[in-house]
């Protein structure tokens, strides 16, 4: 299914920016519906929309990926800055399954602000055919934006509530999800269960991803719609050509490797053969289905540990040159997103019966959670983490809001509840810091 609005074609304007003094990236940030993709003070801001377009089911990314080329195809732009990311470039963010209800969206901003390694830009798309694009006209309609957007502070978090999957029903699921691999249907399995963290006001979108992006330095803190967090898994980066993933599989709670002293817990972690089995289904899975497509791949042998504030995961970088396709060109991000999504870290192996598997055991729409969450231009550069390690904030109906956090874990033949349990709430724990939730 997809709903696409129709009207008068875009008219985009990218002009370079001047960086405002040290401030950090995120200081302007302005609003609870911002939308948000940082990493090391580089990424986009999104503020105020010039058009959107949802997609649900099994063609969810093939329908938003053809109207995002048509619109590319009628939008008349200017773009001085010409990196990725400029131009007509929209955020995005994902369903995890094609059963899920859903809508996976593109939604293009009305101002974008980037940054990168060599600058910053400031982009400027409308339909208003009457709007005379500027530079300084896309500087004063940001000043507008950000002076009647409502930005929320100060709510507090009074409960973590159980979610549709509870604690025990998770530890259900991994008891039965573990038969099941010991019975040969399938070799790994991610389970995932959620947790309400119920506020008494709303939710405070921007301070939260503030916090995040100072806290989880190494993750891409990531908004769209209500859905935020801070992942620290990469699904697929393609910038000119160049297709990079963070693999991640095989973690270890930070706090339980605190007797052990941190290099015996990180040495443990990397010689852990479970662990490791975890990490190498996540790293086959993302070269198989990329394999195709490349010309060359760089995978480690080893995987290094990466150090967050509340885990330690095997983390494995991989790098490849997209293949050129007859017509020339390299497939662009939203192309592989089908291809690559979803990965042994958030599904198993093998991937369908493993999708199938998750259906059947959580029997709860995961919604956008370890779905890809990102932006995409029109020349096809993007960049799409898994949407993990964040939650979806739900309005409540008197003005208090709860956010729904979602967390999972990587089943194997020798996987232990309790130990995946406590794994769950390790990796809720950013959120639940950052919302302030006892
Ligand atoms: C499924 C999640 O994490 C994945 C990413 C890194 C490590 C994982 C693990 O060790 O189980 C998971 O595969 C999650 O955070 O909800």
């Amino acid at each position: 299914m997809i709903s696409i609005p129709q009207g008068p074609a875009l008219r985009v304007l990218t002009a370079p920016r001047a960086l405002a003094g040290s401030a950090p990236f995120l200081a302007e940030l302005a609003g609870d519906s911002t939308l948000v993709w940082a990493h090391h003070e580089r990424g986009m801001l999104g503020f105020g929309e010039a058009t959107r377009a949802l997609a649900s089911g099994p063609t969810r990314f093939a329908s938003l990926s053809a109207w995002f080329s048509e619109l590319a195809q009628n939008a008349q732009v200017t773009d001085v800055v010409g990196q990725p990311g400029t131009g007509l470039s929209a955020f995005a963010s994902f369903g995890f399954s094609r059963a899920s209800s859903f809508d996976s969206r593109l939604v293009v901003p009305e101002i974008q602000l980037g940054r990168n390694a060599d600058g910053a830009w400031i982009t400027w798309a409308t339909a208003d055919p009457a709007v005379q694009l500027s530079a300084e006209g896309a500087e004063a309609r940001l000043a507008e934006l950000v002076a009647d957007s409502v930005e929320s502070h100060g709510a507090r978090a009074t409960a973590v509530r159980p979610g549709r999957i509870t604690e025990e029903g998770f530890q259900a699921s991994v008891h039965a999800g573990v038969a099941r691999i010991r019975a040969g249907e399938v070799e790994k399995i991610v389970l995932a269960r959620d947790a309400v963290v119920q506020l008494d006001g709303p939710t405070p979108v921007a301070d939260t991803l503030r916090e995040l992006s100072v806290r989880y330095v190494d993750c891409w803190t990531y908004g769209v719609d209500g859905l935020i967090g801070a992942t620290p898994e990469m699904l697929i980066q393609v910038l000119d050509g160049t297709a990079r993933a963070r693999v991640l599989a095989g973690t270890l709670d930070r706090a339980a490797g605190a007797t052990a002293g941190d290099d015996a817990a990180t040495a443990s972690l990397v010689a852990d053969a479970k662990q490791r089995r975890e990490h190498q289904f996540a790293i086959d899975s993302f070269t198989e289905a990329l394999g195709p497509l490349v010309s060359s791949l760089e995978a480690p042998n080893e995987p290094f540990v990466l150090q967050l504030p509340n885990v330690w995961h095997l983390a494995s970088d991989v790098r490849a040159c997209l293949a050129p396709r007859p017509d020339g060109g390299t497939p662009g991000a939203l192309d592989l997103l089908e291809i690559v999504h979803p990965t042994a870290a958030v599904c198993g192996t093998p991937r369908t019966r493993a999708g199938e598997i998750i259906r059947e055991l959580e029997a709860v729409d995961r919604g956008a959670y370890a779905g890809p969450v990102g932006w995409v231009d029109a020349a096809g550069n993007g960049e799409f983490g898994i949407a993990l390690r964040g939650g979806m904030v739900e309005r409540g109906p008197d003005g208090a809001d709860a956010v729904r956090l979602w967390a999972g874990c990587g089943i194997v033949a020798d996987s232990e509840a309790p130990a995946e349990l406590a794994e769950t709430w390790a990796k809720m724990r950013p959120m639940l810091q950052a919302l302030g939730a006892p």
